[in-house]
């Protein structure tokens, strides 16, 4: 998928797999060639009939045999390119812009200081910074608002922000999967094409413990498998709805962030605070990713 001028907006972004997202999507796009200026909009995707053969591939498949390639986007903007069939190639992408990503997370001081980091690496105006708690409505409301506003519109959005706490096991449903749910639906709802948005794409982070039985972690399993239940689910719905909106679940294992650091503590184990060493052997055993 190539990301030329689209808004991220990605929760949990001030560390760990959130910022490694934004990260990645700053690290993609172009800037415009110089003296070339915008390309005509491409038509609209979603009404073209996919070619015979691509039929439920999704529009990008279909654009891709239009265009005569099977391997995927190109990784450098066409614009760009001395490119050899400008008359099939120019008019349906859209100007060659870079990504621009808003983190929202509750930890204010890593979030400037990512920030900082991005911006030193990419252009400042890039990158957004929002102290947002998602367990609060209003705040996630007002900052799925905030994103549109400063950069004028939205396409990916990035459910990450998650917690691993069996002790306040409510506070994890609320963060790691009502809080899920609750930025899935404000992503159709300013995405959408139903409701006026250009469509766009969802990722909600599940967890290889989405997948099986965790022993030492059964809401947080609980939260995660009910990530995949739901993002699913709801996939299906826009399908059916013809929302525009992909919605994806990525289920990791073991990543070395800063929430491994649970385990060793009391407060986030609570009863199962005994097993850690269980738990430290099943990542040895699966491994650990960087
Ligand atoms: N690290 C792993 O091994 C691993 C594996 C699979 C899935 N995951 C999932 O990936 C996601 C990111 O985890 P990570 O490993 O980067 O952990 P992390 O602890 O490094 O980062 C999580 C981020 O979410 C933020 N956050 C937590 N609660 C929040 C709230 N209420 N409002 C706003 N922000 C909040 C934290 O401040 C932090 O910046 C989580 O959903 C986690 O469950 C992690
Ligand atoms: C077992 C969970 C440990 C919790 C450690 C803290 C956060 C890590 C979160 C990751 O999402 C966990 C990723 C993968 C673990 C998946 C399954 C473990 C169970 C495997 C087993 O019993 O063999």
């Amino acid at each position: 998928m190539h990301v030329n001028g689209k808004v991220a907006l990605v929760t949990g972004g001030a560390q760990g797999i959130g910022r490694a997202f934004a990260q990645a999507l700053l690290g993609k796009g172009a800037k415009v060639s110089p003296g070339r200026g915008p390309l005509p909009s491409p038509p609209p995707p979603a009404r073209l009939a996919p070619p015979a053969g691509t039929r439920g591939r999704g529009v990008a498949a279909a654009r891709r045999a239009r265009l005569g390639g099977g391997a995927g986007p190109p990784a450098v903007c066409p614009a760009v390119l001395p490119s050899v069939r400008p008359a099939l190639i120019l008019p349906s992408l859209p100007p060659c812009l870079p990504a621009q990503v808003a983190l929202l997370d509750r930890n204010s001081e890593a979030g400037q200081e990512s920030k900082a980091a991005l911006a030193e690496q990419f252009e400042a105006q890039r990158t957004l910074f929002i102290q947002c708690d998602v367990t609060d409505q209003e705040q996630l409301k007002g900052a799925f608002k905030k994103v549109i506003e400063h950069f004028g519109r939205l396409d990916i959005v990035v459910n990450n922000a998650g917690v691993n706490n069996e002790k306040d096991w409510e506070s994890t449903i609320q963060i790691n999967l009502t809080s899920v749910i609750r930025g899935t639906y404000l992503g159709l709802e300013y995405m959408g094409k139903g409701n006026g948005g250009n469509g766009g794409v969802i990722i909600n982070i599940s967890s290889l413990a989405g997948l099986m039985p965790a022993a030492f972690q059964p809401v947080y399993c609980a939260t995660k498998h009910g990530v995949i239940g739901f993002t699913r689910s709801i996939a299906l719905a826009a399908n059916i709805e013809n929302y525009g909106v992909r919605l994806n679940t990525i289920c990791p294992g073991f990543v070395n962030t800063p929430i491994l650091q649970s385990i060793d503590k009391e407060e986030n184990m609570g009863q199962y605070y005994s097993y850690k060493d269980e738990i430290k052997n099943m990542m040895q055993f699966y491994g650990v990713m960087e």
